[in-house]
């Protein structure tokens, strides 16, 4: 049996638009209601009929709501939760999707004290936003990380994951302080680096910039895809994160300065020991079979 008959989905961007065409696709007997806060969305959400209801306000959409997801940016969530508090059904479970998960589920906590929350994250996305960049398959073979308080209700957790399972996902529970702290290293600290390189690249002189697109390739080119993200959703995420971001940035910069240094003093050895280290660490990764040879973005939408 289905683990919810309505779902209202609040946020018809990339990943709110990815569940609705999911849960169309895996689960097409679910009622999908949808709001999006922006009239232009709404509007396109209609359009390219991506819910079965689109409603005119956060209210609207949930009264009737089995399951409740966020897919607003971070420093939404909050808010959000606040504005649907009053027309959501006391048995309704909340959810979200957002990157960072400790300052989510206060916040959700906050807005919503009574309520079962058990917060989410599809460790799945692009560098696309908006209704019509999401796809049924995003989730496929991804990891899904749900992150509920030590007390939540087990039923709860379990009906969520069992969602998230048949969009394609596997599902983890952690706790969220932990969540954060790996996804620091393995998500966050990444798109930082990705938005420095980029911005060092467009700082240079007019000529040279040229000169960076023009034989822009590789390893540049990665960065430019990862740096084309979400403005918003992004320095939501590390505003929210700032702690575990902080920390992991430290150990960087250490870590930075010595490869620094083996470069200064000529010190080849330790180039290639850390090089054939992360050569390893690639190869373990395609072992998995989370590569890069079946990515997010190469799916057919
Ligand atoms: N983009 C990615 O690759 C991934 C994003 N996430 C998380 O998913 C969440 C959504 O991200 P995307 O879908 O990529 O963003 P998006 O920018 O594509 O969509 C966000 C949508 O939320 C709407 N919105 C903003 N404030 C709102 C409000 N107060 N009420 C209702 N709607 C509101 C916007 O109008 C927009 O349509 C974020 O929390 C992000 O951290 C999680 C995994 C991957
Ligand atoms: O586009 C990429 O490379 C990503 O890393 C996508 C992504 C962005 C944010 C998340 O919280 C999870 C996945």
């Amino acid at each position: 049996m289905l683990p919810f008959a309505r779902i209202t989905i609040v946020g018809l961007g990339l990943i709110g638009s990815s569940l609705a065409r999911g849960i169309r696709t895996f689960t097409p007997t679910v009622r999908i209601t949808g709001y999006d806060a922006s009239a232009e969305v709404r509007e396109t959400a209609r359009r390219i009929d991506l819910c079965d209801d689109v409603a005119d306000s956060a209210g609207a959409a949930v009264t009737d709501a089995d399951l409740v997801i966020l897919c607003v940016p971070v420093g939404m969530m909050g808010p959000v939760a606040a504005e649907l508090a009053d027309d959501l059904p006391a048995e309704a479970i909340v959810s979200d999707v957002g990157s960072c998960k400790a300052s989510i589920l206060a916040a959700l906590r906050g807005a919503l004290p009574q309520q079962r929350i058990v917060p989410a994250h599809p460790v799945a996305g692009t560098e696309n936003s908006g209704p019509e960049a999401g796809f049924a398959t995003l989730f496929r073979d991804r990891w899904c990380i749900l992150t509920p308080e030590a007390d939540c209700d087990p039923l709860a957790v379990e009906q969520v994951g069992d969602f998230w399972r048949r969009l394609g996902a596997q599902v983890e529970v952690m706790e969220a302080a932990h969540h954060d702290l790996v996804l620091a290293v393995t998500s966050h600290l990444p798109h930082l680096i990705a938005y420095t390189i980029v911005g060092t690249a467009s700082d240079l002189e007019d000529v040279t910039r040229s000169e960076v697109i023009k034989y822009s390739a590789g390893g540049f080119r990665d960065f430019t895809r990862i740096a084309a993200s979400d403005p918003t959703m992004w320095r939501d995420v590390f505003l929210a994160n700032k702690d575990a971001v902080l920390e992991m940035l430290q150990r960087f910069s250490e870590d930075l300065s010595s490869l620094q240094r083996a470069i200064r003093w000529g010190d080849g050895d330790a180039l290639f020991d850390l090089f054939s280290r992360t050569r390893a660490v690639r190869r373990s990764i395609i072992e998995q079979g989370q590569d890069d040879a079946k990515p997010d973005f190469g799916r057919s939408h």
